[in-house]
């Protein structure tokens, strides 16, 4: 149960969208730089619409955002060329830090971000959003240039489950709903009001991104909430409301390997917190079973998940990476 101060937490620490107009976060943006980061898998379909929505209205009509930056992570589709055409600085993210082994995963591409962007405040957006509008950045970054002292601003929404041949307007977060909410409620309850833990979409100072690990796979928004609240407490994060978000859904057995990166992940953190002691991690793989003409098949999947240091650990030797480019506009 959400505990008294994280009532409090919420009562204060929860934006709307609408108290962030482009115009007011411009009026406070100061010299803050800003980038926006998109990672994106085979995503050719919807990266293209949403680096030009960010860049006509936060970039040309609004000098809010300093850099637009898609991460292609491995897509074999034409991922990198429709962002590029739409206008956003791709980078393959195996070419990134190249002198490392290249590790699979949405964390992976995100992490390596850091090393290729320069913003004082960095904005992730997922790449597969259907309703995707510019208010998803401003409502993220408002809070963080109204106050120094916040760190991370975490995106909630509704979220509507669309699939073929179904539509509930409530029915999505479906892992958020069956693993990362009790697991947060029950092992990390100041963390219980965030609305959407796993939301993709989210906004926070390097200066406190680039201290905390990230780990490569689907746990990466689990690991980072928990982490950055040992980083700099839950006061310093908040959360802002962002409406709707419709994105593309991955089928149930996905997730559920998903969902194995997240417990693997949520492992970790008890084990560190105390929270379990075994010495004896959990298995590393899950196996799956679907059904045949003559039975079912099982199928066994890797979900342990590899994790990056606190990327000032690899750039601390390297120096910081050049001030955003040019601007789009
Ligand atoms: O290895 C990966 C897996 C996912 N993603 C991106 O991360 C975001 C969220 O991933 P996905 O849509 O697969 O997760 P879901 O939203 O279904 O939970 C999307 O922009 C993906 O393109 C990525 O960059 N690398
Ligand atoms: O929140 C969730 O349960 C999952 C799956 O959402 P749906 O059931 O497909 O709407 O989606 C999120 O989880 C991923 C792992 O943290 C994030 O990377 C995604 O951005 C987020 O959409």
């Amino acid at each position: 149960m959400m505990p008294t101060r994280t009532r409090q937490w919420l009562s204060h620490r929860m934006n709307s969208h609408l108290d962030w107009p482009a115009s007011r976060a411009l009026a406070l943006k100061g010299d803050t730089t800003i980038s926006v980061v998109l990672p994106a898998k085979d995503e050719q379909e919807t990266v293209g619409s949403i680096v030009t929505a960010i860049r006509e209205s936060l970039v040309e009509r609004v000098p809010l955002v300093d850099e637009v930056v898609v991460i292609d992570s491995r897509s074999t589709d034409n991922t990198a060329k429709v962002a590029a055409r739409a206008g956003a600085t791709v980078h393959a993210q195996d070419d990134i830090l190249p002198d490392l082994p290249g590790l699979w995963g949405k964390g992976e591409a995100l992490w390596k971000s850091l090393a290729v962007t320069s913003g004082d405040v960095v904005v992730f957006v997922d790449s597969d959003i259907r309703n995707f509008g510019p208010h998803f950045v401003t409502g993220l970054v408002g809070p963080l240039l109204a106050d120094p002292d916040l760190a991370y601003v975490k995106g909630c929404y509704s979220r509507p489950l669309r699939q073929e041949d179904s539509f509930n307007p409530f029915d999505g977060g479906r892992v958020t709903e069956l693993l990362a909410r009790p697991l947060l409620n029950m092992c990390w309850p100041d963390l219980s009001g965030f609305v959407q833990p796993l939301a993709g979409e989210y906004a926070g100072r390097r200066t406190a991104l680039e201290e905390v690990p990230f780990v490569c796979g689907y746990g990466v928004e689990f690991a980072l909430l928990v982490d950055l609240a040992d980083l700099v407490g839950v006061d310093r994060m908040a959360q802002t409301d962002l409406g709707c978000r419709e994105h593309s859904h991955q089928s149930t057995a996905a997730l559920g390997r998903m969902s194995g990166q997240i417990l693997d992940t949520a492992w970790s953190r008890m084990h560190r917190h105390g929270i379990v002691t075994s010495e004896h991690p959990p298995s590393s793989g899950i196996t799956q079973f679907v059904q045949t003409a003559d039975g079912y098949e099982s199928l066994d999947w890797e979900v342990r998940v590899s994790e990056r240091p606190p990327m000032s650990r690899v750039l601390g030797g390297r120096g910081a990476a050049p001030r955003p480019r040019q601007p789009l506009r």
